[in-house]
């Protein structure tokens, strides 16, 4: 198994060339948030601006949509019960993430179902959350040409894979991860990434992050790194490594960390890591 470590950061997080602009760094939209958990989606969309990509759409319920630009200004709003408004963005999105907080109703069913049949080529697809309970309770079938990028913890992963988490060995999660043709990052407090015949074993993470929320900024820190950067394999680990490295760093004088301060520290993170 290969480890996740401070290295990967140079790899992937790029010094921004002088003659880029705001479509250099991708496209995203985010989808979840549904009445109760609007939180989630404000968390995810957080997480993706303050990593740097270029033009973020938050997809949520209406009632989200004022704190959500109490939080972030930068977050263009759609209401994601207007398929007509909706779907265009989400075709014209280089990465879209689902699942924070969407609630696993069927109307969050119909969204993602929807949205697995807009996924094409050249997109990639963050699935987090409500989404992965809703694709084991209904036995949805992954999008075939977009990459599919799950982020389950352990439950999650166990509804998915039909894996018992005390079973969910390095070898049980590989082949699941395979026959889903799918990039799987398995929370815990070693989060561990599964890609075609790579295992990976991120070396940070601290208890002070076991709080809510702390995944759904993960999954827009996914979407924020993959919308930016080329290899998305490597931007996928270059973000596990940062959330928790970022924790890990508050923690020291934190007793918990909550998930906007990994956000919020994010662009001097970024800028520290960046190749030169
Ligand atoms: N402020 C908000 O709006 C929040 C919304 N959230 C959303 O709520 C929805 C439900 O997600 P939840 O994860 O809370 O509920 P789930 O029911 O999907 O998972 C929680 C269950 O999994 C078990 N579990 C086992 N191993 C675990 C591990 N390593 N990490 C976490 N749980 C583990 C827990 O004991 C618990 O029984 C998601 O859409 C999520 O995005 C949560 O992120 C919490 C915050
Ligand atoms: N004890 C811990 N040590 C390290 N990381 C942790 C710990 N507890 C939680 N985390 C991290 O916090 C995140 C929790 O994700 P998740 O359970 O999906 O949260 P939520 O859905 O509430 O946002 C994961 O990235 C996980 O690795
Ligand atoms: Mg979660």
């Amino acid at each position: 198994m290969k480890k996740i470590t401070q290295s990967i950061l140079e790899k992937v997080i790029r010094k921004r060339p002088a003659n880029s602009y705001k479509g250099t760094y991708g496209k995203i939209a985010l989808i979840g948030g549904s009445q109760n958990f609007g939180g989630a989606i404000i968390m995810a969309s957080l997480a993706a601006v303050y990593s740097g990509a270029g033009l973020v759409t938050t997809m949520t319920d209406p009632t989200n949509q004022t704190s959500l630009h109490d939080w972030l200004p930068e977050a263009m709003f759609v209401d994601y019960h207007d398929s007509q408004a909706a779907s265009p963005i989400i075709s014209a999105a280089d990465v879209v993430v689902i699942g924070p907080g969407l609630g696993t109703d069927n109307q969050a069913l119909t969204i993602l179902t929807k949205t697995f049949e807009l996924a094409h080529k050249n997109q990639t697809l963050v699935i987090d959350g409500s989404a992965l309970t809703l694709v084991a309770q209904n036995h949805l079938t992954l999008p075939q040409d977009s990459l599919n990028v799950l982020t389950p913890h352990q439950m999650e992963w166990q509804r998915v894979s039909g894996i018992k988490i005390a079973d969910q060995t390095p070898e049980a999660n590989q082949a699941a991860a395979n026959k889903l043709n799918a990039l799987v990052v398995v929370k815990s407090h070693r989060t561990q990434v599964y890609y075609q015949d790579s295992v990976y074993e991120n070396t940070g993470g601290t208890p002070a992050q076991a709080t809510g929320g702390m995944g759904d900024t993960l999954a827009g820190m996914v979407g924020g790194f993959t919308a930016q950067f080329a290899d998305q394999p490597k931007a996928v680990l270059a973000a596990v490594f940062a959330h928790s490295a970022i924790a890990d760093k508050l923690a020291h004088k934190q007793y918990v960390v909550l998930p906007h301060q990994i956000s919020e520290a994010l662009p001097k993170f970024m800028k520290k890591n960046q190749s030169v």
